[in-house]
């Protein structure tokens, strides 16, 4: 039987999936019911300095096809995360868990990042630069300039293992010119995608949330393309020390093979998480885990990366 068991950084996990930030991670309650699931980890919704209510509802709406939001970044507050996390490192102590985090300004991501380091957390650290959701707060990682200095910034403190969530690239000098920045830096992961920012979606004559005149991240089915040549363009192009969480379009185990083939050693679920709840994951595995006895392979190590071209 295939085992779908992967690593990030110095960390084993048992299973290769975990929810997407934003999904299912909101509060203890949420962050239990994934600690007690199938998946391998988890990741907190991203906590800022303080706690924030986040944009008007309705914010989330579910389509056919996948989902759109404009949350806001609505979180308990940094504090109410860490706690937990270091309350859980000493309940789960052989666990590794995700804290997802920004700064509203580059100020605030530097307090975070400090507070973190002089902590005793010794989970895995997921800086949130592909927000698209804060009115007026552009997606960090659309600006590499503004990223390169953040990270050269951060990186001369903070120690514990970062990985950065990125937005969707579209153009393959933008992936070239990316993955130079990131390829300075002593990065445990890159997680691609986020949503795609600002879809709009629309019923009868209607948007369907409130937010930004219905603009909102576009997740789903509408999004794997996009998300698999994101995973793939910085498998190819990232130090191989950099491992690479392939999150979009998740919605079988067929899907997680295909992040995996492109280069993704943790595939992420949110669309699929927030409709089907925590039993995706025992799905999805077991899917996953049928494909791979099908073709014969025994770990994900036998064919991630090795996407064929014609
Ligand atoms: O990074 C994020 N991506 C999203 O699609 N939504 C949330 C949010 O709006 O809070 N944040």
């Amino acid at each position: 039987m295939a085992t779908t068991k992967t690593s990030i950084g110095n960390f084993d996990f048992e299973n290769c999936f975990m929810n997407a930030a934003g999904v299912y991670c909101y509060d203890r309650n949420e962050l239990e019911q994934l600690i007690n699931s199938q998946a391998g980890t988890f990741v907190t919704k991203t906590a800022t300095l303080q706690p924030r209510p986040g944009n008007p509802e309705p914010r989330y709406h579910d389509t056919a096809l996948g989902s759109i939001n404009s949350m806001g970044l609505p979180n308990l507050g940094f504090d109410y995360y860490l706690d937990y996390l270091l309350e859980l490192q000493k309940t789960h102590p052989h666990r590794t868990f995700f804290f997802s985090l920004v700064g509203m300004s580059t100020e605030d991501t530097h307090a975070l990042l400090k507070k973190v380091q002089e902590s005793d957390f010794k989970g895995i650290t997921e800086l949130n630069l592909s927000c698209p959701n804060v009115p007026g707060k552009p997606q960090i990682a659309y600006d590499l300039e503004t990223t390169e200095k953040l990270l050269a910034d951060i990186f001369s403190y903070f120690k514990k293992p970062l990985g950065v969530k990125l937005p969707p690239y579209f153009d393959i000098v933008h992936f070239d010119q990316a993955a130079t920045v990131f390829n300075k830096f002593p990065l445990t992961f890159i997680n691609c995608i986020n949503s795609i920012g600002n879809g709009l979606v629309i019923e009868d004559e209607s948007v369907v949330i409130k937010p930004k005149n219905g603009f909102g991240g576009i997740g789903g089915e509408y999004i794997k393309p996009t998300a698999l040549a994101n995973v793939h363009a910085f498998y190819q192009r990232l130090n191989p020390s950099i491992k690479i969480i392939g999150t979009g379009g998740v919605l079988t185990g067929q899907d997680a093979f295909e992040h995996i083939l492109c280069g993704a050693s943790m595939v992420q679920i949110g669309t699929t998480l927030h409709k089907e709840g925590p039993v995706a994951f025992e799905r999805i595995t077991n899917e996953l885990k049928d494909i791979m006895d099908k073709k014969g392979y025994k770990t994900i190590e036998d064919f991630r990366g090795k996407l064929k071209y014609l």
